[in-house]
């Protein structure tokens, strides 16, 4: 069974269609890459799978029940920026999912269950490669620490999902590599399904398994919300021929200049 399947689903906000028709299965191990025009929708997709919006139509389901309405723990988030709490330290910013799980009023723990998250949040910051700033602030870490950071937070939990909105797009191309080794080795050690969103085509084809296109095949211009951004291309990556990424590159192209142009 599919950990996650899409049944005609549709996203509108008032009058303007966002998302429309979406079919899809994914498989559980996956990684799915999304690429396209800057204001097409992805963030918004990213939005439905975590359960913080909801369809306006059609299904989105997860081990084929709808998605529950609500974030829980078997989907994790990193986003670009912002994903970490700027008063924690980096320990405290990893232990913070778990002490208000188990202590929902309190909003810390105690004792022996305190003792354990700390032993968990430790070995998640080594795995992500923070072993050594565990006591340092968010603003006392580079961009690249910030994001491993945002990683171990959303890890701790042990999702099943991850989802990553562009989250190396703010970091320089040395450590962007570093990055997606990281996320490599995790995304196969923690037998995570991942769905990313990249602004770097080459990235999307790169780092992923499933390469996801979203564009929108018709656009008014006197009516710039009349029609919402589909799948346009669903591509398994390592097996597409060799014109494909220019066509993507510039189909997607057009839509932004034409999405720009309306607004
Ligand atoms: N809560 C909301 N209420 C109304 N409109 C929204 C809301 N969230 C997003 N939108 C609109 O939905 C459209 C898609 O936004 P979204 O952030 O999903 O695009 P995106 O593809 O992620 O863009 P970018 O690549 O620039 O981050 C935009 O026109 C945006 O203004």
């Amino acid at each position: 069974m599919a950990i996650i399947e899409m049944k005609n689903l549709w996203k509108e906000y008032g009058d303007q269609v966002v998302l429309e028709r979406l079919n899809a299965r994914v498989e559980e191990g996956e990684f799915v890459t999304v690429v396209g025009a800057s204001g097409c929708g992805k963030t918004t997709f990213l939005k439905l799978l975590l359960g913080t919006e909801q369809p306006s139509r059609g299904e989105m389901l997860l081990d084929g029940a709808p998605l529950p309405a609500e974030p829980d723990e078997s989907r994790g988030i990193v986003f670009q920026r912002y994903s970490v709490l700027s008063h924690l330290t980096a320990l405290q910013n990893v232990m913070l999912g778990g002490e208000l799980q188990n202590s929902r009023w309190l909003g810390h723990c105690v004792g022996k269950t305190r003792k354990a998250l700390q032993k968990e949040a430790r070995a998640m910051l080594d795995s992500v490669g923070l072993g050594q700033a565990m006591d340092k602030y968010p603003h006392e870490l580079s961009g690249g620490m910030q994001q491993r950071l945002a990683l171990a937070q959303a890890l701790i939990k042990k999702p099943r999902i991850l989802l990553l909105d562009e989250p190396f797009g703010a970091l320089d191309p040395g450590i962007r590599a570093d990055m997606h080794q990281l996320v490599l080795s995790l995304w196969k050690s923690q037998k995570l399904t991942v769905f990313m969103i990249t602004h770097d085509i080459n990235e999307g084809f790169y780092l992923g398994t499933r390469l996801w296109v979203f564009d929108k095949p018709r656009l008014d211009p006197q009516a710039p919300g009349a029609y919402g951004a589909r799948i346009t291309y669903d591509l398994p990556v390592g097996n597409c021929e060799k014109n494909t990424l220019t066509r993507i590159n510039r189909s997607v192209g057009n839509t932004s200049r034409a999405i720009n142009d309306t607004l």
